[in-house]
């Protein structure tokens, strides 16, 4: 952001006008939230740098449209720079009332009296966590019962990685500027935003060509491009036929779930693979999908030492045709699940690897990345923080982003990092936050569907990163199309209206990562 404005003030446009922009936009938003009260009154705490110069302006307009503001500032108007300080001479010139030190006991009787309350303390400036008395503060504001409009960021968030180590103001909504910042969309900073506007200020998308930024929001600007609906001419073959290789008897149903989800990603044909035992089960359960016990693999899944049973899998996958493979949900954790993950890695041309192959490298994580780097094509791996934990110990005390980024290049693995703010990377350092996600799909199985839709989009030849990207967004936007009360088995239904909207809003040509 900070080479955004200075880029955009480079071309000829004076840093006051971004801020009497942003400052407008948050006054207008302000108005929004005020519906009630006949004379509404504002409350702004202003702090040392250009958020509160954004303050200073939303003060300045609101006054000038009638309302009743008080402003409470942190640090003196003397020690004032640059653009703030034009904007606090424009609110004492328009004779804004007199401001005060913001105190906890000028805090307190502003509370009492507003009827909102802008937090203009810190945004992008925040360069370390709140401490002593800002943590107090932020905490009467917090317990003051008056709504809060957050300016760029709440007060204590860090914008870069959403960590908020002091606390933060808790907003009910948050106006940012140009584009949203990784720390609206990472938690625990997510969760003090409210509803996030971002609104435009003047600052060209053209600067983004120079800044050439390697993350984003994971929307369909990013993979669209790469993604394509069956061609008029074509052959199911065209899209790829993709394997699951389900689990024993007892634990079929994540290995039908993720087939089920990548035929309804768009896989031409899916099989599921699974031991004679559990072949009844599943083809009582499977229709399109198609089912094949694997010979000699009763002992194929679990913690069984057998040297030799991977040996059906390389077998399997001998058939080229089969192009993409998914392996690890209900699989079992063992050497034998190692022994069949090297199988995988060693024939398939691209793979997912999820869940119990994970964890059955808990204790020999470079013998797995030393596969992946074997793979012809993409390896994704799909891990929640746990299995993460397992596979990168030395990463999980890193902010969410830095460790998915820091996982993607040492396993040579586009990683997705699940939760409620999945974090998709790549080995190349580009790297999406998520956005879409329903809480509905924190929910037995949820994962193994996600595994299935990456597996889809991978067997119709998507490169791994927009494959990846581009299942995490679909999993999201089907959780939001099931709504309240589903569970994974809802999912892969969903995926049709998804697909079909996707279809409707065909080629976006050049896309603007953002
Ligand atoms: N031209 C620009 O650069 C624009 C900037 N804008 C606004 O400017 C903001 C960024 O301004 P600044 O870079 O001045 O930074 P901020 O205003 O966010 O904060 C910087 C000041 O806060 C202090 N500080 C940081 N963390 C602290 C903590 N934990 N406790 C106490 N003090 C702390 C710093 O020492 C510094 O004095 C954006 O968030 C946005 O609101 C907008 O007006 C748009 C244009
Ligand atoms: N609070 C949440 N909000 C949104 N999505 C979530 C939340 N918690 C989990 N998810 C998503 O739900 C899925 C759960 O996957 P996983 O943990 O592997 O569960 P399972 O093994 O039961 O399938 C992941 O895609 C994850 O990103
Ligand atoms: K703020």
């Amino acid at each position: 952001m900070a080479r955004a404005d200075k880029l955009t003030i480079a071309a000829g446009t004076p840093g006051i006008d971004l801020m009497n922009a942003a400052g407008g936009a948050v006054a207008d938003v302000a108005q929004t939230m005020l519906t009630t009260s006949d004379l509404p009154s504002v409350l702004i705490l202003c702090g040392p740098g250009n958020n509160g110069g954004d303050g200073f302006v939303a003060a300045r307009l609101l006054h000038e449209r009638g309302l009743e503001v008080k402003t409470l500032l942190l640090k003196k108007p003397s020690s004032l720079k640059g653009d703030a300080a034009l904007a606090y001479a424009a609110m004492s010139e328009a004779g804004v009332p007199q401001w005060l030190p913001l105190t906890p006991a000028s805090l307190k009787k502003g509370l009492t009296e507003a009827d909102l309350v802008i937090d203009a303390l810190f945004g992008a400036g925040l360069d370390r966590p709140l401490e002593g008395g800002m943590v107090k503060l932020a905490g009467m504001v917090n317990a003051g019962g008056v709504p809060v409009l957050a300016v760029d960021l709440p007060s204590g968030v860090n914008g870069a990685d959403g960590s908020a180590g002091g606390g933060a103001v808790r907003a009910e909504r948050t106006v940012t500027f140009f584009r949203q910042k990784p720390g609206h969309l990472l938690f625990p900073g997510r969760g003090f935003c409210g509803v996030v506007d971002c609104v435009q200020i003047g600052i060209k998308a053209s600067v983004l060509e120079e800044i050439e930024p390697d993350l984003t929001l994971n929307d369909e600007r990013l993979w669209r491009q790469d993604w394509h609906s069956p061609a008029a001419g074509g052959h199911k073959y065209d899209r790829g036929h993709a394997v699951v290789f389900g689990g024993p008897v007892h634990a079929t149903g994540a290995g039908r779930l993720a087939a089920g989800a990548a035929l309804r990603a768009g896989a031409g044909l899916v099989t599921l693979a699974c031991p004679p035992s559990a072949l009844m089960v599943n083809a009582c359960h499977l229709t399109a999908v198609m089912v094949r016990p694997l010979r000699r693999g009763e002992e194929l899944s679990g913690d069984v030492e057998d040297e030799g049973s991977a040996g059906p899998i390389r077998e399997m996958l001998e058939d080229k045709r089969l192009n993409a493979a998914l392996i690890g949900p209900g699989f079992g954790v063992g050497p034998q699940t190692r022994e069949c993950v090297m199988a995988v890695l060693g024939a398939v041309e691209t793979a997912v690897l999820d869940a119990d192959a994970l964890t059955s490298y808990s204790s020999s994580p470079e013998a797995l990345f030393f596969a992946i780097a074997g793979c012809r094509g993409p390896v994704v791996l799909t891990p929640h923080a746990g299995e993460f934990r397992r596979l990168f110990p030395d990463l999980f005390s890193l902010d969410k982003l830095s460790a998915a980024r820091q996982a993607a290049q040492r396993s040579g693995a586009v990683v997705v990092l699940k939760g409620a703010d999945t974090v998709i990377a790549a080995p190349d350092g580009r790297a999406a936050i998520n956005g879409n996600a329903p809480a509905w799909l924190a929910t037995a199985g949820s994962g193994d569907v996600l595994g299935g839709i990456i597996l889809g989009l991978l067997a119709q030849g998507m490169p791994g990163f927009e494959a990846a990207a581009m299942g995490v967004w679909m999993h999201g936007e089907a959780g939001r199309q099931a709504g309240p009360g589903l569970t994974a088995e809802d999912l892969a239904p969903y995926l049709k209206p998804v697909i079909a909207r996707l279809v409707e809003k065909p080629g976006q040509g050049a896309h603007e990562i953002r």
